[in-house]
């Protein structure tokens, strides 16, 4: 017999289905039957809720203490919260009717309320701030009147089993004292991405098959695409054992750096069970360690050249390290419940869950992999790479310094994994972390894309030379700070902004409140175009490729990598972001037009 612990009139806080959000709700009854709760929201949506998706207040409220993300001044949140979150479930005509079932029944993809939501501008000209609230009032009218039919039912959003069944609450074993486990749900994935299972299947060939081809033709003297060799490399250039035992040793090597007490511990992004994981911040620790460490070797006459001459055999053990590593993850994530999978990953596809990877925080013993690899091997491997590929240029060219443009590489690229390790902590709250799974298309990319993909310009240097004029390298180097400017202050500001919207920093920032929480940041970068970091990282990308001259294409691969990422990111958040904010978010997109590029994209 399942415990009850919440009566009818009880005020406590209820999961909107499908998020991570709580809201104020009255219980209104309980059906035994069901072992659902139907709840009330403030705007008189009624839901029936399952036992784990309540909170009593008193919970509740200790529970949010231990959360980043709600550590916000209270007048702020008790605005934010009352907010009702009135909203309809969406059904994707795309799917069979089963899945539509299942949707319907475990995600219920939810649509916000169009509420009145102002732009509230935080700025002391109270012109300015009525007319910025005029019409984004005005627009939010309009966005009304149009959802007005569609949504017209939008505040009936019962979802009973039975129909005619009473409800009725069980009032003898009130206490809240056991949480009943409720039967465990499968939020399956439902919307496919990357072109589905056929487009994930093609991925996962053609992705090693790129890098292969790319490391060639970096590597030969005509490094243009006509110039592909007919013949794959021998074997034997493509695969060493000691070269994998220098690899696995470098994975060891940063894994102790990893585990090394030194550093904060924060907390990551609430999970769906409401749980937050733990993590060490030690990143930028472990960047001065393996400098130090580079450095040491080649004080001792380690020859960093071994690294350039065995490059496609480096590649093909970090090709199956990363390949065992999915197969590892994808296996143990056999056995992880319902919580700990990835909402992006858990299709019941193998092939798609393989590639999106199916856990998503895989640990071994606190060990978190996921982590590890996107901060850690591959980024920092990145600069040793450089480093030695600065080596070979000097020895294979003659040179007794650096030429200006592997200069330019090198420290350009240091400054950037510096600044990422430096602000590992903002990772946590990025789609890698808290929306995709670790499988092979993060476990080979961060392992064996960003090694030796990134290094395309230091590896096509260390053999081509690039005269640079000392117009080019100031033209360059302007174009790299600016675009770092731009990418390092959007980043920042948002996430001071979502750590603090009060903070002295971002608090002049007009915004854009929605039914959620949270605001968005509608003035200054974010007010310029809808991505400004993403336009800072392919300024800083382009300004990279540019050191390689134009005689060939082929340095430029990380630019145009980045463009097409960052493009399909940008529509994979832009869809994330209109589910989470629905309203807030077009009206965000009408008071900042442009997505990347100002005045043309
Ligand atoms: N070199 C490489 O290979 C790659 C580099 N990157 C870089 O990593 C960085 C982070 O990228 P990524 O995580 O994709 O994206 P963003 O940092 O742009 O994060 C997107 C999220 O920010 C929040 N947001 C969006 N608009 C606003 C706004 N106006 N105000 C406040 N919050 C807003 C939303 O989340 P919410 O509201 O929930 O907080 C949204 O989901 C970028 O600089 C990118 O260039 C990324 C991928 C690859
Ligand atoms: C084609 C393919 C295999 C794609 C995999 C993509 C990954 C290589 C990238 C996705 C997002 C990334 C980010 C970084 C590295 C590359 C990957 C993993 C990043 C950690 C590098 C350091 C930066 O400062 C960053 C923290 C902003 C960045 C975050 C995204």
């Amino acid at each position: 017999m399942p415990i009850v612990r919440f009566q009818a009139g009880d005020t406590v806080m209820g999961r909107w289905p499908g998020s991570n959000l709580y809201y104020e709700v009255k219980v209104l009854s309980y059906s035994a039957k069901s072992q659902l709760y139907t709840v009330i929201y403030k705007d008189g949506t009624e839901l029936e809720l399952k036992d784990a998706d309540i909170k009593s207040m008193t919970g509740f409220r200790q529970g949010s203490g231990r959360s980043r993300s709600r550590s916000r001044s209270p007048a702020r949140t008790r605005r934010s919260r009352s907010r009702s979150p009135a909203r309809t479930p969406r059904r994707s005509s795309a799917h069979t009717a089963e899945r539509r079932k299942d949707k319907l029944k475990d995600v219920l993809e939810v649509c916000l309320s169009p509420v009145t939501m102002p732009l509230v501008n935080n700025s002391n000209n109270e012109h300015e701030k009525k007319e910025e609230n005029d019409r984004a009032s005005k627009e939010v009218e309009r966005v009304k009147e149009e959802g007005e039919n569609q949504v017209s039912s939008r505040y009936n959003l019962r979802r009973r089993k039975d129909q005619g069944e009473e409800p009725t609450i069980e009032q003898k074993n009130a206490e809240p004292v056991v949480l009943l486990a409720a039967p465990q749900q499968t939020s399956k994935t439902i919307e496919l991405e990357f072109g589905g299972r056929i487009g994930a299947f093609f991925l996962l060939l053609l992705l090693p098959v790129v890098v292969l081809a790319l490391l060639i033709l970096c590597g030969q003297k005509d490094s243009s695409l006509l110039s592909f060799p007919r013949m794959l490399p021998p074997l034997d250039s493509l695969w060493d054992w000691q070269v994998f035992g220098i690899t696995l040793l470098w994975l060891l090597f940063q894994a102790v750096l990893f585990l090394l007490p030194i550093g904060k511990v924060v907390n990551g992004m609430p999970l769906k069970n409401g749980e937050t994981l733990t993590y060490r911040i030690n990143g930028f620790y472990a960047l001065i360690i393996s400098g130090v460490a580079v450095g040491t070797s080649v004080y001792n006459d380690v020859d960093l050249g071994y690294i350039h001459n065995h490059f496609l055999q480096f590649y093909t053990s970090a090709l199956l390290i990363s390949i065992l590593l999915s197969i590892y993850l994808f296996v143990r994530s056999r056995w992880t419940t319902d919580d700990e999978r990835a909402p992006a990953g858990n299709s019941g596809y193998v092939i798609y869950d393989f590639f999106m990877g199916r856990e998503l925080n895989p640990r071994i013993k606190g060990f978190d992999i996921k982590f590890f690899c996107e901060m850690r091997p591959g980024l920092i491997g990145w600069l040793v790479i450089n480093f030695a590929m600065l080596h070979t240029e000097m020895k294979l060219q003659n040179l007794d310094t650096p030429s200006s443009a592997m200069l330019l590489v090198n420290i350009f690229q240091l400054l950037w994994v510096a600044d990422g390790l430096w602000h590992e902590e903002k990772l946590l709250t990025m789609m890698d972390i808290v929306y995709d799974g670790f499988g092979f298309m993060l476990a080979f990319g961060d392992l064996a894309w960003v090694p030796f993909t990134f290094t395309c310009q230091s590896y096509y240097l260390a053999s081509h030379s690039s005269d640079l004029s000392v117009f080019w390298i100031l033209s360059i180097i302007l174009m790299n700070t600016v675009g770092y400017y731009i990418f390092r202050k959007a980043n920042s500001q948002k996430f001071a902004f979502r750590r603090n919207p009060d903070d002295p920093t971002v608090s002049h920032l007009k915004t854009i409140p929605t039914a959620t929480e949270k605001s968005l940041i509608a003035s200054g970068l974010w007010g310029f175009v809808r991505h400004p970091n993403y336009l800072g990282d392919l300024l800083m990308a382009l300004a990279w490729s540019l050191t390689c001259g134009f005689n060939h294409i082929i340095p430029y691969f990380y630019v145009i990598y980045l463009l097409v990422l960052l493009v399909h990111r940008e529509a994979r958040d832009e869809h994330q972001c209109r589910k989470k904010y629905s309203v807030a978010w077009d009206q965000y997109c009408k008071a900042v037009p442009y997505r990347v590029f100002p005045w043309i994209y």
